[in-house]
C-alpha cells in the first residue's frame, strides 16, 4: 500500500499565525511531542529570519530523533547556507527552498522574470543539494502559476536534484477537482516525478485546505504539508489530525497508509493550544471537545445501543480514552514528572522543582485535574525567568472608587522594592504598583484572561503584552487568583524587558 508523509509545519507555518510566537524551549517541546505523534518530517523554521528561529531549528535538528528535520529557505544562498548549518546536525536533515512561480508573485513581488525565476530555482536546488542530502522545492502560488511554466520549474528543481516537489496552493484559492486535475497534468508534463516525493500544501482561505490535501493524495501526493489544528499563514494550513485521520479512517477509499501515532492526536492538539494561546474551537473535526459529544436523544439512543450508529471513530483512536492521572497535595516529583510525561511535557531540573512548588499550591486548594497540569507545564516550559519576582501583594477593589494595591517585588542581586498605587480596578492598581517598584514604566496592549478549567476554583491564566520603552514585550501567569496570575504576567514582561535591554537575548512567550 502506498505511504503518505505527514510533513509537519507547525512550528514554521503554522507560527506565522498572527499573535503567534513561541520561545526556544517550546518548539523544542512541540518537536518532540511531534516525534512522539511520529510525523515523518518536522518543518522546525525558517532559519534565516532571526537569532531565535535558527537556535530553534538546531536545536530541534540536534536534540529530536525520528523525524527529518527541514529549515526553510528563499532561492538565496545565504538563507540555503543558513538553513543548512541549523539542520546538519540532524539525523535526516532536509533543506526546503522555495520561490514564487505565478506572474503576480514574479511581476509584483519579485520584480522578475520567468527566465530568471527558473534559473533562480535551479541554482538554488543545485547549491542546496551539495550541502544537504535531503532537498525539497516549493513553486509558490503554483495554483495561479500557469501550467506550462510551472512544469519548466519543476523539471529544472527535478533536474537540478531536487527530492521532493511540493505544489503549493498558497493563498488557498484552489478546489479539490482543479487541484487534482492539475496535479496529474502535471505529472504527465514531467514523467521524471514519478522517481521523486510529490507534496502538497494547502491553505485555508476558502476552507477547502483539507479536501484540496486529500484531493492531492488521490491525484498521487506521496507527502502532504500540515499543521496541529489548523494553524498558519492567515485562515491556516491544512488540519493534520483532519488528513490524518481521514486517511486512516477511510483508508478504504484512499488506500494510502500513513505512520502517525493516532493516539498521540489529542494531547498534541492541547499542547499546540496552550503554548499558541489559538483554541481550538469545540466543534472542529477530530479534536474539537465535541467531536465525540452526542446531545440528541436520537444519537443519543443510537450510540447507547451500538457507538457505531453515530461514530465513524472512536475516542481512543485519537487518544481520549482518559488518562490515568491522579495526583494530589501528598504526590511528589516523581509522579507528577510521570504525568508531565504522560500529557507529552518533559520537565526536569529547575523547570520542575518551579512546577512541582506551583503544583503544591494549587493542591492544596483544589483537585489537580490534568488540565491543570498542562497549564502548569506550559507555564514552566515557556516562561522566561528573570530577575524579579513578584513575593506578595495586596489590593483593595471598591466599586465607588479607585483600587489601591502594594506589591513587594525582589530582585535577584538587589533586594527588595515595595510600592503602593492607585488605579482603574483592581489590575490597573498592581500593574502600576509593579511600574513603581521595578522603575519601568509599562503600557499595556494586549490583556487575556483564560479560565483553565470549568469551576469557581479554576486556575486563571492569563497573557500579557507590555511595552515598555518601545519595546513590546510578553508574559504569561497561572494562579487560582487572577489578580495575582495578572500579576504575575506582567512582571514576566518586565523581566523579559530588562534581559533585553541588558543584551541577552530571550526569545518572546506568545500572548
Ligand atoms: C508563503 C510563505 O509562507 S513564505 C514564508 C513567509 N515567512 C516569512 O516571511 C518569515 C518571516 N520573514 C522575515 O523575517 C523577513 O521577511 C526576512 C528575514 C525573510 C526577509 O526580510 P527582508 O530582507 O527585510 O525582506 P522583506 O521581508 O521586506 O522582503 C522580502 C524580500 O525577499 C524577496 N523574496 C520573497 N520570497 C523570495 C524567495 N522565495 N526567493 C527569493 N527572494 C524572495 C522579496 O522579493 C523581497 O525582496 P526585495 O527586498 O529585493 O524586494
Ligand atoms: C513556503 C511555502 C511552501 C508556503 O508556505 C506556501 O506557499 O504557502
Ligand atoms: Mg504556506
Amino acid at each position: 500500500m502506498r505511504r503518505v508523509q505527514i510533513f509537519d509545519t507547525t512550528l514554521r507555518d503554522g507560527e506565522q499565525s498572527p499573535g503567534i510566537s513561541l520561545s526556544v524551549e517550546e518548539k523544542v517541546e512541540i518537536a518532540h511531542q511531534l516525534a512522539r505523534l511520529k510525523v515523518d518530517v518536522i518543518e522546525a523554521g525558517f532559519p534565516i529570519t532571526s537569532e531565535g528561529d535558527f537556535e530553534a531549528v538546531s536545536r530541534i535538528a540536534a536534540e529530536v530523533r525520528g523525524p527529518a528535520v527541514a529549515g526553510l529557505a528563499r532561492v538565496k544562498f545565504p538563507d540555503i547556507e543558513r538553513a543548512w548549518e541549523a539542520v546538519k546536525w540532524a539525523g535526516k536533515p532536509r533543506i526546503h527552498t522555495f520561490v514564487g512561480t505565478s506572474d503576480l508573485h514574479i511581476e509584483y513581488q519579485m520584480r522578475s522574470s520567468r527566465e530568471q525565476v527558473v534559473k533562480e530555482a535551479a541554482e538554488a536546488v543545485r547549491f542546496a543539494k551539495s550541502l544537504a542530502p535531503d532537498v525539497e522545492f516549493s513553486p509558490m502560488d503554483a495554483t495561479r502559476t500557469e501550467i506550462g511554466y510551472l512544469s519548466e520549474v519543476v523539471a529544472a528543481a527535478v533536474e537540478a536534484g531536487a527530492d521532493v516537489i511540493n505544489i503549493a496552493d498558497t493563498v488557498g484559492y484552489t478546489t479539490p477537482a482543479e487541484f487534482a486535475a492539475l496535479l496529474k497534468e502535471l505529472q504527465q508534463r514531467v514523467p521524471e516525478l514519478k522517481e521523486r516525493t510529490l507534496s502538497v500544501h494547502c491553505h485555508d482561505d476558502l476552507g477547502m485546505a483539507v479536501a484540496n490535501t486529500l484531493a492531492g493524495v488521490e491525484a498521487g501526493a506521496t507527502q502532504v504539508e500540515v499543521a496541529v489544528n489548523g494553524i498558519g499563514e492567515r485562515a491556516g494550513n491544512a488540519s493534520l489530525e483532519e488528513v490524518v485521520m481521514a486517511l486512516a479512517t477511510r483508508k478504504d477509499f484512499y488506500g494510502v497508509e500513513v505512520g502517525v501515532d493516532t493516539r498521540q492526536l489529542a494531547n498534541t492538539s492541547r499542547m499546540v493550544s496552550n503554548m499558541t494561546g489559538y483554541e481550538v474551537p469545540p466543534n472542529k473535526a477530530v479534536v474539537g471537545r465535541n467531536a465525540f459529544a452526542h446531545e440528541s436523544g436520537i444519537h443519543q439512543d443510537g450510540v447507547l445501543k451500538d457507538r457505531r450508529t453515530f461514530e465513524i471513530m472512536v475516542p481512543q483512536d485519537i487518544g481520549l480514552d482518559g488518562n490515568n492521572i491522579f495526583l494530589g497535595k501528598h504526590s511528589g516529583r516523581h509522579a507528577l514528572k510521570e504525568a508531565f510525561e504522560e500529557l507529552g511535557y518533559h520537565l526536569e531540573g529547575d523547570a520542575l522543582n518551579r512546577a512541582f512548588r506551583q503544583f503544591k499550591e494549587i493542591a492544596d486548594n483544589k483537585a489537580v485535574t490534568a488540565a491543570d497540569l498542562e497549564a502548569i507545564a506550559v507555564d514552566q516550559v515557556g516562561s522566561f525567568e528573570g530577575k524579579f519576582e513578584l513575593s506578595h501583594f495586596r489590593v483593595v477593589a471598591a466599586s465607588d472608587r479607585q483600587s489601591r494595591a502594594a506589591v513587594t517585588i525582589s530582585h535577584a542581586e538587589n533586594g527588595t522594592y515595595e510600592a503602593e498605587a492607585e488605579g482603574e480596578g483592581p489590575v490597573d492598581a498592581v500593574f502600576k504598583a509593579i511600574d513603581a517598584a521595578t522603575g519601568i514604566k509599562g503600557r499595556l496592549k494586549e490583556f487575556r484572561i483564560d479560565a483553565v478549567t470549568g469551576g469557581k476554583d479554576a486556575l486563571g491564566e492569563v497573557r500579557v503584552r507590555v511595552e515598555f520603552e518601545g519595546e513590546e514585550c510578553s508574559g504569561r501567569g497561572l494562579s487560582q487568583d487572577v489578580v495575582e496570575a495578572a500579576a504575575r504576567a506582567y512582571v514576566r514582561a518586565a523581566n523579559v524587558y530588562v534581559a533585553n535591554r541588558s543584551g541577552a537575548r530571550v526569545t518572546q512567550e506568545a500572548i
